[in-house]
């Protein structure tokens, strides 16, 4: 029971990105009808499942590039995932170094557009600016385009807003490693604050300092798996021990390390993966008659169709023929049926046009006829 108690839930999640090489590959994948198109794949998760309690601190660690980001900016709402359910309960912001901040706009105005964006009312924003300029303390800079800030200004000003805005789940990534010390603890000390709210924290960070300082639990990222999760200690000390293990390696032993687990994740099978899934499930539901369907909803009720189905392409290709064809007919001058019995037509432009009658009746007449018949017509009105 106090599983389904979460406040974050995630099952069976992946993520999968199309390596295109050029703008043109994309065109040719979204058009193209064949299965077995060039494009390569990469699956940033491979089948991630976890819960996050009210009111706990869940820590993220792993190497650069096992998915941490990817799998917050998901929870987040950032970024759809390809499969899986993601149930998140409350409102979520989000603080990472990069994300959420408009360069072009002030910090005035960025303070602005992200408390609108999480429904807060002008009134609301006008209460609190003082206090998100405050704390961010960027002093005059908060009318300067964010594009001219350092990356701490842009960090404390993201956090400042993040914290501001009261959110139920509150998820950092990596945001606490460009500012400076003091506000490094102003920042800790409004987490714990957060904490003692009962609120729920997702804090990504390769700092295992800052995430033995702050986090109850961990979850260890390693390419695209959920390698493990669990109290603080267990999962650190393991993640440590795989850290050692991998610096003793060779330069070139590291390199094949690493290109394996790519390989790996540019494999994945994700029809694969849905029938172990769905093997595990019934044998652990025997009450189940249908568990095919039940995980195929688990794993695509909620996501959103990314690419364009067979029968869409094949669609979209008809109606492109029928508007070129009809384009071709018009300026050939030919009647549509005759163009349908001799297509050759479509390439022999009539000497012949087409002249609409009163009855609504259009007859085909050489370009003298027709003029002498629109003559007629005018002479008449
Ligand atoms: N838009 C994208 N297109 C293709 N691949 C992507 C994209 N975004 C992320 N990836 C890949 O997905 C994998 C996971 O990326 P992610 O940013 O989630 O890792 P991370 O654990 O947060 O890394 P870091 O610690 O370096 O921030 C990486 O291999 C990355 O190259």
């Amino acid at each position: 029971m106090a599983e389904e108690n979460y406040k974050i839930k995630v099952q069976n999640v992946t993520k999968e990105y199309d390596m295109f090489k050029t703008q043109s590959d994309k065109l040719k994948s979204f058009f193209s009808l064949s299965k077995k198109n060039k494009i390569h794949h990469f699956w940033s998760l491979m089948g991630i499942s976890f819960t996050v309690q009210p009111g706990e601190a869940l820590g993220i660690i792993g190497v650069n590039g096992s998915g941490k980001s990817t799998i917050s900016n998901i929870i987040s709402g950032i970024i759809p995932q390809t499969t899986g359910l993601v149930d998140v309960r409350g409102d979520t912001s989000i603080v990472a170094i990069n994300a959420g901040l408009r360069k072009n706009l002030t910090g005035r105005e960025n303070i602005r557009m992200k408390s609108l964006m999480q429904g807060l009312t002008n009134r609301q924003i006008d209460d609190m600016m003082d206090d998100i300029i405050a704390f961010a303390d960027i002093g005059d800079f908060v009318d300067q385009p964010v594009k001219d800030y350092s990356s701490g200004m842009r960090s404390r000003l993201g956090f400042s807003i993040a914290v501001h805005i009261k959110p139920d789940i509150l998820i950092i990534d990596e945001a606490l490693s460009v500012g400076d010390d003091t506000f490094y603890q102003k920042c800790v000390d409004k987490i714990d604050q957060f904490k003692e709210e009962g609120k729920t924290i997702i804090f990504v960070s390769h700092s295992l300092k800052q995430v033995r300082l702050l986090c109850d639990r961990v979850a260890w990222i390693n390419y695209g798996k959920l390698r493990k999760i669990g109290p603080m200690e267990e999962v650190v000390s393991e993640y440590q021990k795989f850290i050692k293990w991998f610096k003793s390696l060779s330069k070139k032993e590291k390199k094949q390390f690493q290109k394996k687990e790519k390989t790996i994740q540019k494999n994945f099978d994700i029809d694969k993966y849905q029938k172990e899934v769905t093997q595990e499930y019934a044998e652990s539901h025997p009450q189940d008659h249908n568990p095919a369907k039940t995980i195929h909803k688990r794993f695509y009720s909620e996501v959103m169709q990314e690419k364009m189905p067979w029968t869409a392409k094949i669609l979209t290709w008809v109606v492109l023929f029928a508007m070129v064809f009809f384009c071709l007919v018009n300026v050939s001058g030919h009647p549509t049926m005759a163009v349908v019995r001799h297509p050759s037509y479509i390439v022999n432009p009539s000497k012949k046009m087409r002249y609409q009658k009163k009855d609504g009746k259009s007859v085909m007449v050489t370009k003298h006829e027709y003029k002498q018949l629109e003559k007629h017509a005018w002479g008449q009105r």
